[in-house]
C-alpha cells in the first residue's frame, strides 16, 4: 500500500518523514524523526555533530532504511522500499562528499556523460552531440559559474570548482529534489559566497535540502531552517526564529564556538 493516510499528509508535500527510527548496532541515530518538505523549497538542516543529519539524507535517497517508521515522496510513494537507483530515477539526487568527476575528461565531457548516464561509458563518450544537448549543456555550465573552464580538463579545477561540477552534474539530469551535504566544505570565502548565490539559483527550479555546519552561511542564505537533535527534529522557522529559540540556544547556538572556529 502506498497511499498515506489522508488525515496525515498534506496536500502537495514534496517529502513526509513520519516517526522514522534509524537504529545502527542498536544505537539510535534517527529516533521518532518527522520531517517534511513542500516543493520549491530550499531548506537548510543544522544540527551539533551526531544529530542524524546525515543519516536523514541517508535515509531520503535510500542508502539507509529505516527500523521504524514511513518515508512518502510526492505523496504516494513509499521510498523505504525502493533501492538507490530507483529513487534516483524518481528525481532525488544526492551530493555525496567523495568525488564522483572523472579528472581526466572536460569539464564538458562530464556533463554529457551525466546526462546521458543510461547509456554505457564508451558510448556516452563517442554518441553525437545533439543541438539540444548542447545548449543544455551551455545552459549548466552558466549556471554552474564554468562556461570560461568548459574545456579545461575536471582534475585541474579548484576545490570549489569541482564542487559546482559535481552539483551541475546532478542538475543536468534534472531532479526533482537535491540532497547536499555541507556544499560549502573546505572552500574558499568567495567560493562560499558562490556556493549560496548558486543554491539560491538552483531553488529556482528545484527543491533544495542541505546539510549545513557553517552558521554564517546559514545566516547569510537560509530561508527556512530545521534543526536536529538526537535523531529528531528540535525546531524549524526562519534564521531569526531559531536565533531566538531557548532549546536551539541550549543545545545547539550555544556550542556555536566550535563550529565557526
Ligand atoms: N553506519 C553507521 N554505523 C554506526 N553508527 C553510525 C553510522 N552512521 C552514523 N552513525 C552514528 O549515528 C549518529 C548520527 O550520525 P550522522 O552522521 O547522521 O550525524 P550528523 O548530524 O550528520 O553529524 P555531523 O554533523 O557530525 O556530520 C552519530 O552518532 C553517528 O556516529
Amino acid at each position: 500500500m502506498n497511499e498515506p493516510s489522508p488525515s496525515l499528509a498534506a496536500e502537495g508535500e514534496l517529502i513526509r518523514v513520519e516517526d522514522v527510527e534509524v537504529a545502527f548496532d542498536g544505537f539510535k541515530a534517527l529516533r521518532g524523526l518527522s520531517f517534511t518538505l513542500m516543493p520549491a523549497e530550499l531548506r537548510f538542516l543544522i544540527g551539533p555533530n551526531g544529530a542524524g543529519k546525515t543519516t536523514l539524507l541517508d535515509v531520503l535517497c535510500g542508502k539507509v532504511k529505516p527500523t521504524r517508521g514511513t518515508v512518502r515522496y510526492q505523496g504516494h510513494i513509499d521510498l523505504t522500499r525502493q533501492q538507490e537507483h530507483q529513487i534516483v530515477q524518481l528525481g532525488i539526487g544526492r551530493k555525496f562528499q567523495a568525488p564522483s568527476i572523472f579528472s581526466t575528461l572536460t569539464v564538458e565531457e562530464n556533463l554529457l556523460l551525466s546526462m546521458r548516464q543510461r547509456r554505457g561509458l564508451l558510448s556516452s563518450l563517442t554518441a553525437r552531440t545533439t543541438s539540444a544537448q548542447r545548449s543544455k549543456m551551455r545552459e549548466h555550465l552558466e549556471l554552474i559559474g564554468l562556461a570560461g573552464k568548459a574545456l579545461h580538463k575536471a582534475g585541474s579545477l579548484s576545490h570549489g570548482e569541482k564542487q559546482w561540477l559535481e552539483i551541475g552534474m546532478l542538475l543536468i539530469q534534472e531532479p526533482e529534489l537535491l540532497l547536499l551535504d555541507e556544499p560549502a566544505a573546505g572552500m574558499t570565502d568567495s567560493e562560499t559566497e558562490k556556493t549560496g548565490e548558486l543554491l539560491h539559483k538552483i531553488n529556482d527550479r528545484q527543491t533544495v535540502l542541505v546539510v549545513v555546519h557553517d552558521m554564517e552561511f546559514v545566516r547569510r542564505f537560509a530561508k527556512t531552517v530545521t534543526v536536529m537533535h538526537e535523531g529528531s527534529v528540535l525546531c524549524e522557522g526562519t534564521m531569526d526564529e531559531i536565533q531566538a529559540d531557548d532549546k536551539v540556544a541550549e543545545v545547539y547556538l550555544g556550542r556555536r564556538g566550535e563550529r565557526d572556529a
